[in-house]
């Protein structure tokens, strides 16, 4: 199976344990968002994964082998390391060219990915004159070149514009369902929910979870109902006597903590109390995140860094 696989990983470089006794694995047919704040070791465990770097102990393997071992690895596995990889003398299609010559890719794949990555008009102009989120592009056009059933890929949306983040978000689901293996990496909480099916998370090196999306946010959000009321004071008492309190909340709606529609659409119906909107609160990804991190002491400070996505 083109699973990767870590194991015990760990990477010290001096003082600093970049990478902690680590152990994950990454499963084929759905996409792993790989999240931690800066520093939580996220891109030392890709390129340990991808041979770049060697593990001070642990290992981490591609379909059960080291990464370092493969003949034209870049048809086992793609990855985006760092847009500014590409030489910026070359033009994009010459840096892809290249490429596809040492890993015994046609020529006509490397037209293949600039048409998939959006950069066919533009495959003649050198890569300096190249903004962030072309460099973004052509990166992935990279790892896309071998056609390969595992994909990393970190932090993708650096740079993009919303057209590009929409068209990386498409490409990833469209990788998974081809039933690939998409490792992406991110400190965007709330993108990476718009994505990943799974998550691994990472503080400080070390594991924090590794568990599907959903589960993760259904066991760190308390529900929450959002409501519109022609009459708040006679759902606020009925509420009370169920236990519940209404509390406001923005646009003139209303919020009861730790109650599902259903409860509160029943108790209204009930009363005869007209409601003009109803509806369970999504959970963000984002306050998970922090409620996890928050009983992590060291983490907390992070929590300021991690608010700043829109
Ligand atoms: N080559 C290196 N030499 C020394 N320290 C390093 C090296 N590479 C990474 N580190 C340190 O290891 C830790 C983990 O860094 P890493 O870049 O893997 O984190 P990250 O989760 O990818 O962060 P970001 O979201 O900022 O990319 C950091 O403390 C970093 O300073």
């Amino acid at each position: 199976m083109n699973s990767i696989d870590v194991q015990e990983l760990t990477k010290v470089y001096g003082t600093t344990r970049a990478v902690d006794r680590l152990t994950f694995g990454v499963r084929p047919g759905r996409v792993t968002g790989f999240l931690g704040p800066n520093g939580a070791g996220k891109s030392t465990t890709m390129r340990l994964v991808l041979g770049l770097d060697r593990p001070t102990s642990g290992s981490a393997t591609v379909a059960g082998r080291r990464y370092a071992d493969a003949e034209e690895p870049l048809r086992r596995v793609g990855a985006l390391l760092d847009a500014h990889a590409a030489h910026g003398a070359r033009t994009a299609r010459d840096h892809l060219r290249v490429l596809a010559a040492s890993n015994r890719i046609s020529v006509r794949r490397v037209d293949r990915v600039l048409e998939e990555s959006g950069l066919a008009a533009v495959a003649g102009r050198r890569v300096r004159t190249f903004s962030l989120g072309m460099r973004q592009r052509l990166g992935v056009a990279a790892a896309l070149l071998g056609d390969p059933p595992v994909v990393m890929l970190d932090e993708p949306s650096n740079g993009l514009d919303p057209e590009g983040i929409i068209w990386i978000r498409e490409l990833m689901t469209r990788l998974a369902r081809e039933g690939r293996t998409v490792l992406v990496s991110s400190h965007l909480m709330n993108e990476t929910a718009t994505f990943a099916d799974h998550l691994v998370v990472l503080g400080q090196g070390r594991l924090l979870a590794d568990a599907p999306l959903r589960e993760f946010l259904d066991a760190r959000s308390r529900p929450r109902v959002r409501l519109r009321t022609t009459a708040p004071d006679r759902l606020r008492s009925a509420l009370a006597r169920s236990g519940f309190a209404l509390e406001p909340g923005d646009g003139g709606r209303w919020t009861v903590d730790g109650a599902k529609a259903e409860a509160i659409g029943a108790t209204a119906a009930r009363e005869g109390i007209p409601i003009l909107e109803l509806s369970d609160e999504q959970p963000s990804l984002e306050q998970a995140y922090l409620d996890l991190t928050a009983s992590e002491a060291p983490f907390a400070s992070m929590s300021p860094t991690t608010r700043q996505e829109a």
